[in-house]
């Protein structure tokens, strides 16, 4: 199927002569949710920037829904909701009507009953008529969410979307952007919460210094750069790893009272069975142990620390 947003070669220079991006290729399928991940400075707000047409490419194409950004810009931007960071509207406006005004700019005719059904789909109904300075935190988030899809938009780019909130809006955040991505919206989020990326999406791309380092389903990534790890609390403290056990690669921890085996969990044997025996046979008596699967957030660190 044809992707809903291809980017080719993107490359971007800023006039201070610094290279934010350096030919970056990514397709986005429809209805996928889609995480950017990065540390600071990475380059996500400028893909995204361009990709919505705010920024110019120095090099290279994106199109949008088959739409060229540059050539067929209107049609290109018409199929995407930008949600910023941070509110900036006017805050004495009711919802509704910042939400409807919105719609306006993008040169949709009124429609008051798709409006009340966003603010429906978003629990801000009720506050459909108070002002934007009487809403929560939480609560102005999903304005601008509402404002992005005030147009009716395929696309929803949302940069950012818990930054700075507590655990349970994150949650609500969550419930939020799946039920968008149910009702056949495709999904991209830049994020710095790992948590966020491993909760929420299909695929992840992880950028740094302009470069994208990998775009993979999220499910892949943790399953091939994934290790796992065994520990052994051992009862008498070891001052070195026998040289019956050289193979296992062990290390040893914590003054000598924890061995860690890695082991690659796709691999066809782990080897634990042999280890566990091995073990007794050197008389080395374990007092407990305990297994650890990498996390998203493992893998994020080493590759971003390989490229550094
Ligand atoms: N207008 C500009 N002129 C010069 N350099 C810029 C400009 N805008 C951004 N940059 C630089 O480009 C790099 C990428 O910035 P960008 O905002 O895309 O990163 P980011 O991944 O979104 O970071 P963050 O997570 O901090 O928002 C940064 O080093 C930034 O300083």
């Amino acid at each position: 199927m044809q992707p809903i947003i291809a980017v080719s070669r993107l490359s971007k220079k800023y006039d201070s002569g610094f290279e934010a991006l350096k030919g970056i290729d990514l397709e986005i399928a429809r209805g996928e949710i889609f995480a950017l991940l990065g540390p600071n400075g990475a380059g996500k707000t400028t893909l995204i920037s361009i990709i919505c047409g705010i920024v110019n490419a120095s090099d290279g194409a994106v199109t949008v829904g088959g739409h060229d950004i540059v050539r067929d810009y209107r049609a290109a931007r018409s199929m995407i909701g930008l949600v910023p960071q941070e509110l900036t509207t006017d805050q004495f406006e009711s919802v509704f009507d910042t939400v409807s005004f919105t719609r306006g700019l993008f040169g949709k005719a009124p429609n008051p009953t798709y409006i009340e059904k966003i603010l429906k789909d978003l629990s801000l109904y009720d506050k459909r008529d108070n002002k934007l300075r009487e809403l929560s935190g939480g609560m102005k988030r999903r304005v601008l969410i509402a404002k992005a899809l005030s147009h009716e938009p395929d696309i929803l780019f949302l940069d950012e979307p818990t930054a700075g909130v507590d655990v349970s809006l994150r949650k609500d955040m969550w419930e939020v952007i799946r039920k968008l991505r149910e009702s056949g919206v495709t999904i991209i989020l830049t994020t710095h919460y790992i948590e966020e990326a491993e909760e929420m999406a299909d695929r992840i791309g992880i950028i740094s210094q302009g470069r994208l380092l990998l775009v993979e389903r999220k499910a892949d990534l943790m399953r091939k750069l994934g290790v796992k790890q065994l520990k052994l609390e051992v009862r008498e403290p070891l001052a070195f790893v026998p040289e019956s056990l050289a193979t296992y690669n062990l290390e040893l921890n914590d003054e000598g009272r924890t061995l860690v085996y890695t082991f690659d969990r796709q691999g066809e044997r782990t080897r634990i069975t042999a280890l566990l025996a091995d073990l007794q046979q050197a008389g080395i008596r374990v007092r407990d142990l305990d297994t650890h699967q990498s996390s998203l957030e493992d893998i994020f660190v080493s590759l971003v620390k390989e490229q550094q």
